[in-house]
């Protein structure tokens, strides 16, 4: 008798940016405690898994060639996290992943993480298993600090490493301008810049969380611009001073205000409507100081399943510097 091969499952999932971004001194396991609040955007990867016989990853799109096929993408990390915990050989699955990576890879948006979390769910689909999100967000908190957020996606408290979550209300669809950089920026770089810059002065710090979670209850752009605030900022400028122009550049557009998206180097700013962020990608596309211009809006959902009424949608619109 003939085995049944299940068909491919395709997983859509957001990138984050951070509205804010408090990051408390180093502890003894060498990660931070953090205070932040995520949203989820639509700039999105798409991750396929599938029963193969020639297992991997595979990688196409926006910068495919940074990225590791091997053991140390995270996408691997999750194929092993979930074959382990479903009592299959985490050395021998038969399984081959496709990444389209559309958000920039070591960009301060999650990239991997996301891949991480659309891994966990589309093989928790493809190998029918009975798991709850809360179960795969305790493999998704082993494989990365992000990756549990990019799990649940929506708008989201972050405490601990980061991966401690409780969904946040928000109101509003708010509406971003991204500028991708030439090149990435390594997170534990950039964390161990900041406690460089502490132990030499005193670089600013994000305000409280709470005006911006009441911001985000009322929904208005102008209010949530005035607060958006991110402790790494300081460090990503200081390894990339470029990132400086890139930020007045965005202002200058027409932005509302402008925040380095987590540990950096994207810039993305927030604007008052679509329409602004069309006008302002445009004129930031043409001030030459970024590789990419991209629009996104958020919150959006976490990773999901993709097909039927779902099925893939245009990619946003793309001015090249
Ligand atoms: C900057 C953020 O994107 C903000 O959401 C995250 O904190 C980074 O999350 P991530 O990329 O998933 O980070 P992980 O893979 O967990 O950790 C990578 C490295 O970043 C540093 N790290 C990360 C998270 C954290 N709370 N404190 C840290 O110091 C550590 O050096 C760690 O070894
Ligand atoms: N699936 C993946 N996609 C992108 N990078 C990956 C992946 N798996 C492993 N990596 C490695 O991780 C590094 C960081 O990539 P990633 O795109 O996750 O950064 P990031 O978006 O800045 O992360 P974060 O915002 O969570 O700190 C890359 O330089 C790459 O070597």
């Amino acid at each position: 008798m003939l085995a049944v091969v299940p068909h491919p499952v395709t997983v859509r999932v957001p990138s984050k940016v951070n509205l804010h971004l408090a990051v408390g001194d180093v502890r003894p396991d060498g990660y931070h405690d953090l205070t932040t609040v995520f949203q989820a955007l639509s700039l999105t990867d798409e991750v396929t898994v599938a029963v193969a016989d020639e297992p991997g990853v595979e990688v196409v799109g926006e910068n495919a060639d940074a990225v590791p096929t091997g053991p140390s993408n995270l996408a691997w990390r999750a194929v092993q996290e979930l074959a382990r915990f479903s009592g299959r050989d985490p050395e021998e699955p038969r399984v081959r992943v496709v990444i389209r990576k559309g958000i920039p890879v070591a960009g301060g948006m999650a990239g991997g993480s996301a891949d991480a979390a659309a891994t966990l769910v589309g093989l928790s689909a493809l190998w029918r298993l009975e798991v709850t999100r809360d179960d795969l967000a305790r493999l998704a908190a082993r494989i990365g600090s992000d990756v549990p957020f990019t799990l649940y996606g929506g708008t989201a408290l972050g405490t601990g490493r980061g991966e401690q979550l409780v969904p946040v209300l928000s109101r509003h669809t708010y509406h971003w301008v991204l500028a991708f950089d030439r090149r990435g920026l390594s997170t534990p770089k950039v964390f161990g810049e900041l406690d460089r810059l502490r132990a030499e002065g005193a670089p600013p710090r994000a305000g409280a969380v709470e005006p911006v979670l009441e911001a985000l209850a009322t929904g208005d752009p102008r209010q949530l611009a005035l607060l958006l605030g991110n402790d790494l900022q300081a460090a990503a400028v200081s390894l990339r001073p470029g990132l400086r122009r890139t930020l007045r550049a965005g202002v200058n557009a027409g932005a509302l205000a402008g925040t380095v998206s987590g540990s950096g180097p994207t810039c993305a700013f927030l604007c008052a409507d679509e329409q602004a962020a069309l006008r302002v990608a445009a004129e930031l596309a043409g001030a030459g100081v970024c590789r990419t211009v991209r629009v996104a809006h958020g919150p959006v959902p976490g990773a999901r399943v993709i097909g039927g009424e779902d099925a893939p949608r245009p990619v946003p619109p793309e001015v090249h510097a």
